[in-house]
């Protein structure tokens, strides 16, 4: 047989477009070629299994070597094997076609990044890094001849009768200048792993050393031999293939530490995914512990199909937060070969994004039911993954409601149905709104915590950056509810109970106390008011607006309000009317008398906010022990 000829595709020199647009990831040769020869191995066995292959079908394994002098890679497998005729129809056909089609979308795609990566070439990625390819095969059919087909990447090829004398396929790629990094033990080694750590079929790249004990020496000390064994390079059998009832929680973290062998922290919990209706996914998900830098967390989901690496951006798969777990995902129903914005409009993406996120939801349930304890002692890591998640999906946000949980000042915590219901009737104002009161620091804000607490008031505690947000979430979710930080205003103010006092003040002694206070003061971004409080509460209390404080804190933490994030802050100065060191102040005599007072009292204030530093702390000291002494 020998046999020469031109494969009819339609695009005449495919090669050079391929390769330039490739040629950052061109290392995806490998994948192809592997998964490909996987794929034989896994039809021979289904063949056997059907009876329809009587053969022995031995060990099936694909091999991969590579010769540095002759600069060749070979992929070898046991599988199936072609004949000459299935050379022509698979290789000319099917495989040109695919990089025809290739070619085709990308003249269609804006942007070459968004294809690169997610297009399985399939067998004519070889011609990336090789300027021949040659294939030597023996179909499992009785009675096949063994068949050679070389290309050079051109339209042309020669057919001829080939050399294999077992079933099977080789694929010997004569690797071209540009690629000759490939020809290199530890490169192709990380290739492997990459992409073919958890295949179902053994990979077998050379040989390695192994340390085994021999003995004793003549001392009694245990005594090693090296000894050569086959380098296989995958496990066949990962953990997200098998059933969940075959695994234990053992399992589940050493399949953790394989896929993160740097991690130094154990995972918290985790889901092991398996739908096969009305799509197939299996997957395991787990939830880690979160460090302060997140952002170097994210991407470390791997999407597998049929357990070929992928690609660990899954942006488009999962939603977006639960970016941060971590695990494996495994679909052969995600389209890996078309563009991302293709993958977002896809049905079967967003179905699997719906699912994972019921499943997430459903896991966090029944954590939450089973061992609420357990889940309370968890809540500080995985709080964010719920807010988040709350913030940004309706159908999540729902189920979480049962199990989104609030802290207060005193450690206890409580679901926002619990919590609704313990406040709904002291904390109700005269309007009828029930006021939640928060912190975002305790420390700081403790004097206003104190205050609310004399009332019998909860103040829960919202310190974390996601928290900006999830405070205006919840007023806009929970019916007549408002929250309000505790130093947002005077706590009669905060939840007003009755209609206010009555100032003992005249007009004309009001005036004076704000120009007083004004002048004492001096500083523009010091609002004063009087108010008629309670003789018992402060003279003068310093507080920040709720909404203006809540706008700059969320463009802070990147909520699109960059506008607010630019507004000096405003406080509010209240001096309480009601209490005698007012008319004491303004019974003084000497203007400079009633000054130093003002001052002293607005420095208390400053004083409980943590606002009182430097110079203005020091003068602080200094006038205080004058007015002691
Ligand atoms: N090692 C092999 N043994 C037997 N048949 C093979 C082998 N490699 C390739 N083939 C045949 O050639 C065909 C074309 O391969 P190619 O990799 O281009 O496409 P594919 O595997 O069908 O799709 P994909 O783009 O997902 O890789 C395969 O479908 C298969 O029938």
């Amino acid at each position: 047989m020998n046999e020469k000829g031109n494969i009819s595709i339609h695009t005449e020199n495919i090669f050079p477009v391929i390769k330039k647009f490739l040629y950052s990831d061109n290392e995806i040769f490998l994948r192809e070629l592997v998964s490909n020869a996987v794929d034989a191995t896994q039809k021979i066995k289904r063949l056997s299994s059907l009876g329809q292959y009587q053969g022995d079908l031995g060990d099936l394994i694909v091999d991969v070597a590579f010769d540095e002098k002759a600069k060749t890679i070979t992929i070898s497998d046991n599988g199936i094997g072609m004949t000459a005729d299935e050379v022509k129809k698979y290789i000319n056909q099917i495989a040109f076609s695919g990089a025809t089609e290739f070619v085709e979308k990308f003249k269609e795609a804006k942007d070459a990044n968004e294809i690169i990566g997610r297009f399985g070439l399939g067998f004519y990625s070889a011609f990336m890094v090789a300027d021949k390819v040659e294939i030597q095969t023996l179909s499992f059919q009785e009675g096949a001849e063994p068949a050679r087909w070389v290309c050079d990447g051109s339209t042309s090829y020669e057919i001829t009768t080939g050399s294999r004398a077992t079933r099977g396929t080789d694929v010997i790629l004569h690797i071209n200048k540009d690629s000759e990094e490939f020809l290199d033990k530890s490169r192709l080694q990380e290739i492997l792993e990459k992409y073919g750590k958890f295949l179902p079929v053994p990979i077998r790249f050379g040989t390695r050393t192994n340390s085994e004990p021999d003995g004793e020496d003549k001392d009694g000390k245990p005594q090693y031999k090296t000894i050569e064994v086959d380098n296989i390079i995958n496990n066949t059998h990962p953990a997200w293939t098998k059933s969940p009832s075959e695994l234990k929680d053992e399992d589940y973290l050493a399949f953790y530490r394989e896929l993160y062998p740097y991690s130094l922290d154990e995972p918290l919990f985790w889901i092991h995914l398996n739908v096969d209706y009305p799509f197939n996914l299996t997957g395991i998900l787990y939830f880690p512990k979160l460090k302060e830098n997140f952002e170097i967390q994210k991407n470390k989901i791997k999407l597998y199909s049929r357990q070929v690496f992928i690609t660990d951006e899954v942006k488009d798969i999962v939603p977006e937060f639960l970016m941060l777990l971590h695990g494996v995902i495994d679909s052969p129903d995600i389209p890996l070969n078309v563009s991302r914005s293709f993958l977002q409009a896809d049905s079967n993406v967003k179905k699997i994004n719906a699912h994972i996120t019921k499943k997430v939801a459903d896991k966090l349930a029944e954590l939450f039911k089973s061992d609420r304890k357990g889940f309370e002692e968890k809540w500080k890591d995985i709080s964010l993954f719920v807010k988040y998640g709350m913030l940004s999906d309706d159908k999540f946000a729902e189920k979480a409601h049962d199990f989104c949980l609030v802290k207060n000042t005193e450690g206890d915590t409580y679901t926002l149905k619990e919590f609704a219901e313990k406040v709904k009737d002291i904390q109700k104002d005269k309007e009828g709104n029930i006021v939640y009161l928060y912190t975002n620091d305790v420390a700081q804000q403790d004097s206003y915590i104190a205050t609310a607490k004399e009332r019998g008031y909860d103040v829960l505690v919202f310190d974390s950056p996601i928290d900006s947000h999830f405070v205006g979430y919840l007023e806009q979710k929970s019916e007549k509810t408002q929250l309000k930080r505790v130093d947002a205003d005077v706590i009669d103010k905060l939840i007003q109970k009755e209609e206010s006092k009555k100032l003992v003040l005249t007009e004309e002694e009001s005036k004076k106390t704000v120009e007083v206070f004004e002048k004492a003061i001096n500083r523009t971004d010091m609002k004063v008011h009087v108010e008629p409080l309670s003789e018992h509460e402060l003279p003068v209390t310093v507080t920040i607006d709720e909404f203006m404080r809540r706008m700059k804190d969320m463009a802070q933490t990147g909520g699109g309000m960059n506008f607010y994030g630019s507004v000096p802050d405003n406080y509010k100065v209240t001096v309480n009317g009601n209490h005698p060191l007012i008319k004491r102040i303004l019974s003084g005599e000497k203007a400079e008398e009633q000054e130093q007072l003002a001052k002293q009292a607005f420095d208390l204030a400053l004083l409980s906010r943590g606002l009182l530093t430097g110079n203005e702390l020091t003068n602080f000291v200094k006038r205080s022990v004058s007015l002691i002494g």
